[in-house]
């Protein structure tokens, strides 16, 4: 399902978008991209063949926007936008925190919004995208959206209560795992190895499990049991970890996320 799909805003997230639709066969001439920095909007076209237009060119121009600029940076991007709509252009925001209701205040009357929280595996099209609809949205609206996501990666509707939770999770994730990675790279230092091996070995073991979840469909906790041989070495690593709270730990982490996303509506 292809339509004319316009990225508004492209930093980190709107350009991995853009590069991932190019990457599935999306037609360049079927998208539009925009960015406040001149010298970057010139580097974007010679990078991806994509013309780069001003938002409100974006605007009347695409079926489709993708709003990816920051939390803080929508509602002038909105109010930008705004008088260009068409009532047919659906909005799709990747904006963490900012609820549907946030769009709808600030939008013409009836404007289908679907809120969506991608996270940075899209550029290697493992994304994982969690999406839900706004007042008016329809299941089509929903799936429309879907379609983007589903181009780089896998998507899961929620209901929009769900979202905060979803980005703590899913839409921060990635980085609680390279923090990890991060870590077991300096013990394995600390014991004595090469930083390079020991970056390896840790990668090497991520990937491998990551897979080993992916695809056995077992429950983490017994493949965690099949690496934990009695009176072997892993056992005694995980009384340390949580003698130290680790899994505490990231609760409290994830708690924060979803609270600042919480916040990040109330703020902008
Ligand atoms: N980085 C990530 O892993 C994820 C980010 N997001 C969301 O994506 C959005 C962007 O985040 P990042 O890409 O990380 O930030 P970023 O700072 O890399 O990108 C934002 C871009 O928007 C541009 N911008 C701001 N106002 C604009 C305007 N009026 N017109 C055109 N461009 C404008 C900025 O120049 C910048 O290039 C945020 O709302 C964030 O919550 C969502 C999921 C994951
Ligand atoms: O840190 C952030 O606010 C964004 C949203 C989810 C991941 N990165």
């Amino acid at each position: 399902m292809t339509c004319d799909v316009a990225v508004l805003g492209t930093g980190k997230m709107g350009e991995a978008l853009l590069g991932g639709l190019l990457r599935s066969g999306w037609p360049a001439s079927g998208l539009r991209a925009t960015s406040r920095r001149k010298e970057h909007a010139a580097a974007l076209e010679a990078r991806h063949g994509v013309p780069v237009v001003d938002n409100q060119e974006a605007a009347s121009w695409a079926d489709v926007l993708v709003l990816a600029v920051k939390p803080q940076d929508m509602g002038a991007l909105l109010a930008e936008i705004a008088p260009a709509l068409t009532p047919a252009t659906l909005l799709v925001s990747v904006a963490a925190g900012l609820t549907t209701g946030f769009f709808e205040e600030r939008l013409p009357a009836g404007t289908p919004v679907v809120r969506a929280m991608p996270n940075t595996a899209v550029l290697v099209d493992e994304g994982m995208t969690v999406l839900s609809g706004g007042a008016h949205a329809s299941p089509y609206h929903v799936d429309r959206a879907g379609a983007i996501f589903r181009s780089v990666g896998h998507t899961l509707v929620v209901p929009e209560s769900q979202q905060d939770a979803a980005t703590a999770l899913s839409g921060s994730g990635p980085a609680y795992f390279y923090f990890l990675v991060e870590a077991m790279t300096d013990a394995g230092v600390l014991l004595g190895l090469p930083r390079d091996k020991a970056h390896e070995l840790v990668v090497r073991s991520a990937v491998g499990g990551a897979v080993m979840l992916r695809d056995t469909a077992e429950h983490p906790v017994r493949l965690r049991e099949a690496v934990t041989s009695p009176a072997g070495t892993t056992v005694s690593a995980m009384r340390e970890l949580e003698r130290h709270g680790v899994r505490a730990a990231l609760m409290a982490a994830i708690e924060a996320a979803r609270d600042r996303s919480r916040e990040l509506s109330a703020s902008s």
